[in-house]
Parts: structure tokens; C-alpha cells; sequence
């Protein structure tokens, strides 16, 4: 099918297929993931491809906004964490990211993708293909690649959390779970973002020319520079199931984010969609605040698994 090379999550069966039966044959999806990355400023394409916990393999890609600076650009890697998030997967077990136009050499991640890494639960255990042309190579810790690093507090990435945010005034009036609203998609993305360090979640909704939606959530680093804009993060779902089409097929977007934040989305949004969308893109921002009676139905336990500490938000059902 046509719509098969636009791929950029495979089960573990469907990885096989493709050659990928072992952590050495990660390499066998990375000519598919080049092809698939956006790179008209650099035209250096770069693919990533990762198995996580869940059997599962992600492709990631660099995507590269025209026009904009480049630090608004989407490492690779960037793209294949945001690609587990969308996806609710918990983790990342295995990395190899392409590091020469022939996708024949594979290398460690530049420093911000190494630190935005971290972020992610038993993010030191991540291994990294480390192989030029003619060898099968070696896998390295992310332990080993990052030995000074900044480290997260908790939560961490990835796992299950809801920021209990609800539209404020009119916008808020209950919807059906199933409303097809923009705004309502953009509060879910919201309600998922994952802002620790600054506690300003926001979240994106984008629609296409053909009505079809995408969206994501601002992702930070406690290293701040690595942080992902929401923006970002619903381009990452735009790419990875727009089949191809181009931003300029972007017609309406919206921004939820909290009032006075302390991280606001709201210009750079703007500014990053009056250059990549449609010229006539409809572009709205909606405030929402933190529901405090919504938030004292979860309680927070902390958490160990394979010794490690975590959290876990509970939600309390009340009788
Ligand atoms: O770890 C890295 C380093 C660079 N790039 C991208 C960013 C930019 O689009 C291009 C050239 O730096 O490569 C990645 O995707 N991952
Ligand atoms: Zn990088």
C-alpha cells in the first residue's frame, strides 16, 4: 500500500518483515527513515529508529521548519521520543540514529538529544548503536555517552500523568467525549504535556486541508534548551501520519496553555505558523487553568520498578 511508506511505527512482527529481527538489524529501517525526514535548510536527513519496551520500533527523523531559525528544528531523536509519547509507549530500550547520507554509519546523539534523553524513565540503560560500513558494530549506554549529565526530577517522561487542566470560561462548557472540537483536542494534548521545571503545559491541535487532526504537547528538559514546543510536538503527529503532505496543508491550529504562564507558546506559535502553514491559516489560542477539584481525584504513589523510583498517578474513584 502506498500509505506503507509513510510508516513510522511497526510492531514488532511487521519490524520483522523488514529484516529487523535483532538489536544489530535496527539498521535494517533506517534507508526508510531518511527518506522520511524534512531537511531544505541542512538537506542533511537523519533517521532514528528505536525499540521500546513494548516490542515495538519507532522511526524518528530530523525535520527542519523553512524560513525559521535553526534551533526550532526537530532532532531525530526529538521526533522518536515525541513518536513514543504520542503512542503512550513507557520507554526506550534500543537507539540507533544514521550519522552519514548513506545510512551505513550510525553514531552516538548530539549533546541536546543525549541530555532530552535523560528525561525518560531508565534513560541510562538506553542503548546506542555505535557502527560504521562493514562492521556490525557495538551497542553503548546512554550511562556511558552522557557521563556528566543534568539530571530529572520526577515524574519522568513518559509516564502516565493527567495535568487536570480545563478550559477557562465560556470554552469550558462540557463537551461530549467524542466532540470533534479542535480546542478540545488541543486541552487533551495539554492535559498531557509535560512541564515539570516550569508547570506552563500546553498542548496543539492541528487540522489539514482535509480535515483530518494532529496533535501534541509541549515537552521539557530540565536542561531547558532541549525542551520541544508544542508546535513541535504536533508536527512530529503531522509527519508521522500525514502521509507526506506538506505544512502548507496546515489550515487550522489551536494553542491551550495557561493563562500568565510562565513558559507562554503563544508568539512563538504564531510565528512559527505564519511561516510554515497555509497563508490563510485560522490560528486560536484558548486559556485553561489547573481544575483543583479534578486534580484531588489523583493521588501520587510513589513507585518501584526494577528498583528504580518512580510515581504513579492514581486516579480515586470516590463511591
Ligand atoms: O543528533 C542530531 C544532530 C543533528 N540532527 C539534525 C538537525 C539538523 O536538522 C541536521 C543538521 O544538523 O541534523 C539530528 O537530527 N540529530
Ligand atoms: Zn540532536
Amino acid at each position: 500500500m502506498a500509505q506503507d511508506q509513510y510508516k513510522f511505527v511497526f510492531t514488532a512482527k511487521e519490524a520483522e518483515s523488514e529484516g529487523v529481527t535483532e538489536p544489530f538489524r535496527l539498521p535494517n529501517l533506517i534507508t526508510k527513515a531518511m527518506s522520511l525526514a524534512r531537511a531544505p535548510i541542512s538537506r542533511y536527513k537523519v533517521g532514528a529508529v528505536g525499540r521500546a519496551p513494548s516490542g515495538r520500533i519507532y522511526l524518528g527523523v530530523n525535520v527542519e521548519l523553512p524560513g525559521l531559525p535553526l534551533h526550532h528544528s526537530i532532532h531525530a531523536e526529538q521526533f522518536l521520543v515525541t513518536n513514543l509519547a504520542l503512542n503512550s509507549e513507557k520507554g526506550l530500550h534500543l537507539l540507533a540514529v544514521s550519522i552519514s547520507t548513506d545510512g551505513n554509519d550510525f553514531g552516538a546523539p548530539c549533546g541536546n538529544c543525549r541530555q532530552f534523553l535523560m528525561e525518560m524513565r531508565n534513560a541510562l540503560d538506553i542503548q546506542i548503536l555505535l557502527k560504521s560500513k562493514h562492521e556490525e558494530g557495538s551497542f553503548r549506554s546512554l550511562r556511558f555517552l552522557l557521563p556528566d549529565r543534568f539530571s530529572p526530577g520526577s515524574p519522568l517522561l513518559l509516564e502516565k500523568h493527567d495535568n487536570c487542566l480545563t478550559l477557562s470560561g465560556s470554552a469550558g462548557e462540557i463537551c461530549s467525549s467524542d466532540c470533534s472540537h479542535l480546542k478540545c483536542k488541543a486541552l487533551a494534548a495539554a492535559n498531557n504535556s509535560f512541564s515539570p521545571y516550569t508547570n506552563s503545559p500546553s498542548g496543539v491541535a492541528l487540522q489539514d486541508d482535509d480535515g483530518k487532526w494532529y496533535r501534541g504537547w509541549y515537552i521539557e528538559s530540565v536542561a531547558s534548551n532541549p525542551s520541544l514546543g508544542p508546535v513541535q510536538a504536533a508536527l512530529v503527529d503531522f509527519v508521522a501520519c500525514g502521509l507526506g503532505k506538506g505544512f502548507d496543508k496546515i489550515v487550522e491550529v489551536v494553542l491551550v496553555e495557561k493563562k500568565n504562564a510562565r513558559v507562554s507558546q503563544e508568539g512563538t506559535a504564531k510565528m512559527i505558523l505564519d511561516t510554515i502553514a497555509a497563508p490563510n491559516c485560522d490560528f486560536k489560542v484558548f486559556h485553561c487553568y489547573e481544575d483543583l477539584v479534578k486534580k484531588m481525584n489523583y493521588i501520587t504513589i510513589p513507585e518501584v520498578e526494577n528498583g528504580k523510583k518512580g510515581y504513579l498517578v492514581r486516579k480515586i474513584i470516590r463511591q
